[in-house]
């Protein structure tokens, strides 16, 4: 009797668990998964959308500061077949960039599964098939799901989870520590001693943000960045970079970009940022590492308002023992650290993806697996990456989609003759 009880059990277990997708699996509804939506919508290929948040792009709704805009002009920003509306300015802020996300999931009828954080996917080479394993948390409860579809495409981001250095004693702080994904303004830092650690774009702008609200930052520089002009004589460095690439080799490239940020700037080494030895642009493109584009934090460094320091050695307790020996009093501690892909931990594969959740072929060329895998937002080349590697998707899906449906509808239509002819 119990056995039997067992027996029932996990038929109805697995026959309420296991869903069929017909059409490909979407896992991410941040802009990189919208964009692949939108394109294979106006393919007429059905689709489905797991998101683990409860909204579509969740990085900008729940994990960015206040003051965040779009840092390149919005033509390279904006999504396929949608363009940004008129009125929106040349960087659009957080806010209008989440409207216009919102807007394009709407226009496209795209509804994710929100709550569906994907636990595991592989492929299943004796069925041809993608088990993609998720568990769907509402409220209390949490549902374990089996997906089952043909095509995989993977858009969890090159920002799915945050960086956290393990630096001695930092769990001990006794002050406040939170990752700059948590950092929404400098309003709870009045007056405080804000360590920031690392000095991206996040780092940057936080600095400059903590000076904003009277707050005193300490950015911490631990080896090397680039810092330019986001406009020069007017027009945006990156649409001017993108312009000359057109006609020069991106090391020249780099030259000039680094020529006018000397010739507007000045020699920035002497504030303690020290720049890589790689050009910026090859070195976004080669590791990722983002070229800080100044919205005004140089001018605080230049003031003093906020101090530039070297690496961090340990904590002690409300202390910072920096590597050259120095100790600073710290009140709280930002993490702008940076942040990394997530695929390592759900898919398992190791043919397309590489250890770091990146895929091993770089831009144009890592958009597409074996056995119908594919990638979208993992260019490194921000927005406009991810808005190509959708469109190539949702043709290459496309067009499989319509042939088949082509030979379905013949198969059917000559079946239908048949059984006319027999009469
Ligand atoms: C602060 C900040 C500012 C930026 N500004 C710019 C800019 O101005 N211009 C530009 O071009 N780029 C910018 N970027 C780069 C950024 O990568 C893109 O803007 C964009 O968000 C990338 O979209 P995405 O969909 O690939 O990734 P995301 O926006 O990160 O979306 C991925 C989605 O996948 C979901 N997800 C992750 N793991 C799972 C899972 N296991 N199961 C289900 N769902 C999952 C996440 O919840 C998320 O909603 C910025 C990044 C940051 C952090
Ligand atoms: N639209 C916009 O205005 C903005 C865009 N962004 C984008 O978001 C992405 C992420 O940017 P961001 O969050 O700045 O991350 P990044 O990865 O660009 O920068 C991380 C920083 O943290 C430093 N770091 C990491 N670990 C340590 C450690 N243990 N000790 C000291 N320093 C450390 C790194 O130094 P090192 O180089 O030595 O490793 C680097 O300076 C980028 O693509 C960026 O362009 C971010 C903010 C605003
Ligand atoms: O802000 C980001 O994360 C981006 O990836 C945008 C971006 C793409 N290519 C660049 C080159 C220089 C500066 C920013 C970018």
């Amino acid at each position: 009797m119990e056995n039997f009880f067992r027996l029932v059990d996990h038929e109805d277990f697995f026959s309420r668990r296991c869903i069929w997708v017909n059409g490909p699996i979407i896992v991410g509804a941040g802009p990189s998964g919208l964009a692949t939506a939108a394109c294979l919508r106006e393919q007429g290929v059905p689709f489905m959308v797991l998101e683990r948040a409860d909204c579509i792009a969740s990085l900008w709704q729940k994990r960015t500061y206040d003051r965040l805009k779009l840092h390149l002009p919005k033509q390279f920003c904006q999504l396929p077949k949608l363009p940004f509306p008129e009125d929106f300015p040349e960087y659009p802020t957080k806010k209008q960039f989440i409207e216009y996300l919102e807007s394009y999931a709407t226009h496209f009828q795209i509804n994710p599964q929100f709550n569906e954080c994907v636990q595991s996917a592989r492929y299943d080479e004796t069925s041809g098939l993608w088990r993609v394993k998720s568990v769907s948390s509402t409220g209390a409860t949490r549902n374990e799901v089996e997906y089952i579809c043909r095509w995989l495409v993977v858009a969890t981001g090159e920002n799915a989870e945050c960086v956290m250095p393990d630096i001695e004693g930092l769990s001990d702080f006794k002050g406040e520590v939170i990752h700059a994904c948590d950092y929404k303004s400098g309003e709870s830092f009045r007056g405080k001693k804000v360590l920031v650690v690392g000095c991206g774009n996040s780092g940057m702008e936080l600095s400059l943000d903590l000076c904003n609200h009277h707050a005193s930052p300490s950015m911490v520089v631990r080896s090397s960045v680039h810092v330019l002009p986001r406009e020069v004589f007017g027009k945006s460095t990156f649409e001017f970079a993108v312009m000359m690439l057109q006609w020069l080799p991106l090391w020249l490239v780099d030259k000039i970009i680094l020529m006018l940020a000397w010739f507007v700037f000045g020699n920035v080494e002497k504030l303690g940022l020290k720049r890589p030895s790689t050009g910026p642009l090859e070195l976004k493109n080669t590791k990722g590492k983002t070229p800080v584009l100044d919205l005004g934090a140089l001018a605080k460094i230049r003031s003093g308002d906020i101090k530039v320091v070297p690496g961090v050695k340990r904590f002690n307790n409300g202390e910072a023992e920096l590597v050259n020996g120095e100790k600073l009093d710290v009140d709280a501690v930002v993490l702008a650290t940076g942040y990394r892909s997530n695929v390592p931990y759900w898919l398992q594969e190791g043919e397309f993806f590489s250890k770091n959740g990146f895929p091993k072929m770089p831009f144009p060329h890592g958009w597409k697996g074996n056995a119908g895998l594919y990638a979208v937002g993992f260019t490194k080349r921000g927005l406009s990456g991810a808005s190509s590697d959708a469109v190539k998707i949702a043709q290459d899906i496309g067009k499989v989609w319509k042939d088949e449906t082509k030979q379905k509808k013949q198969r059917t239509t000559a079946c239908h003759r048949r059984c006319i002819s027999q009469f």
